[in-house]
């Protein structure tokens, strides 16, 4: 099926829905997409408590606006009792999207899709895939080319559980995780879905934070996964354009509508070269920047 063309998807914060403080603060934020929890965040005895709460809480308020925050619930495995509640409540409650964990391929997804068509969801509920496991990983491509009936909205990198699965030590700069990542940012711009970086656990640790967000911007990530508020505005800040890519965007674009430019497929900007694709990436960056100011106002 066709791809959704890209929201903006900069920020996207987890909310545990076993911590009723956490669900109500989480209706006053600005942020790009919220992530209701209800795996890992919900221990074993509190996960039936954790959805009934959720409900409710998503029951009383719809999504704010077309541009508010994505709706998106994290339900448990579907091979495990509580992941089928999970996914009937989401559905009742007219979530954005389902993000799956620990997707191992893309049977997991098709079995979700259909226990969604049994269940009349709308086709604008999409999914999202957690890879967060070695097989996950490996067969990332296989994953972001499912074939649904409905979108796939995003792919998410775990890195607690990559770390875990297979015995990472991570230190700064996360080198460690590279390789398992690699394949994941391929698979979903292969497949044109985009990826969602992982969280950052320490929350004293703001340069490491930005640092983190400023790589995974270089990288090629949409946006990042958070786990608390005072993370949200760095991570706007690191995945939407800077001013001075705005400036060159725009001197891009001049330069193509120069008449003595017409028609050339290559010139000479200052020191460096620009070809049409570089239009083309200077046109999308533009928007990007026009949503982004848009949403401000
Ligand atoms: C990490 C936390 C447990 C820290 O909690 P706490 O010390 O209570 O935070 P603060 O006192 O600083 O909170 C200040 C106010 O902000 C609210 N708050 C905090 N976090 C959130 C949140 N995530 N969403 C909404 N609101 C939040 C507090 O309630 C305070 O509100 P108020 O008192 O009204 O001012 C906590 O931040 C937390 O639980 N974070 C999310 C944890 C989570 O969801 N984990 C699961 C997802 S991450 C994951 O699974 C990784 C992945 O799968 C992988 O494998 O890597
Ligand atoms: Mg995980």
């Amino acid at each position: 099926m066709t791809r959704a063309p890209a929201a903006l998807l900069r920020s996207a914060l987890f909310v545990p829905a076993a911590n009723a403080r956490a669900l109500e603060k989480s209706a006053s934020l600005a942020v790009d997409a919220l992530i209701f929890d209800l795996e890992d965040s919900a221990a074993e005895g509190e996960k039936g408590a954790a959805r009934e709460r959720l409900r409710g809480h998503l029951a009383t308020r719809g999504r704010q606006a077309a541009d508010g925050p994505l709706r998106v619930v994290r339900i448990n495995p579907l091979d495990t009792p509580a992941g089928t509640e999970d996914l009937l409540m989401a559905c009742a409650v007219r979530a954005d999207a389902i993000l799956l964990p620990k997707v191992e391929g893309p049977e997991a997804l098709e079995e979700a899709d259909t226990a969604l068509q049994h269940c009349d969801a709308p086709p604008a509920l999409a999914l999202w895939a957690m890879v967060e496991t070695p097989m996950g990983v490996l067969r990332a491509g296989a994953i972001a080319g499912a074939a649904l009936s409905r979108s796939l909205g995003a792919l998410v990198v775990g890195p607690n559980d990559l770390a875990l699965a297979a015995g990472l030590l991570v230190s700064p700069g996360r080198p460690e995780l590279m390789p398992w990542i690699g394949p994941i940012l391929v698979a979903g711009h292969a497949h044109g879905v985009p990826v969602l970086d992982g969280v950052f656990n320490d929350l004293a640790d703001s340069e490491g934070f930005a640092a983190e967000c400023a790589a995974g911007r270089r990288f090629g990530f949409c946006g990042k996964t958070l786990i608390h508020p005072s993370q949200i505005d760095p991570a706007d800040a690191a995945f939407g354009p800077t001013p001075d890519e705005i400036a060159r965007a725009e001197a891009i674009v001049a330069a193509f509508s120069n008449p003595a430019h017409r028609g050339r497929g290559v010139i000479r900007l200052g020191t460096r070269m620009v070809e049409r694709l570089h239009l083309a990436e200077a046109e999308a960056l533009l928007a990007r920047a026009a949503l982004i100011r848009n949403r401000k106002d």
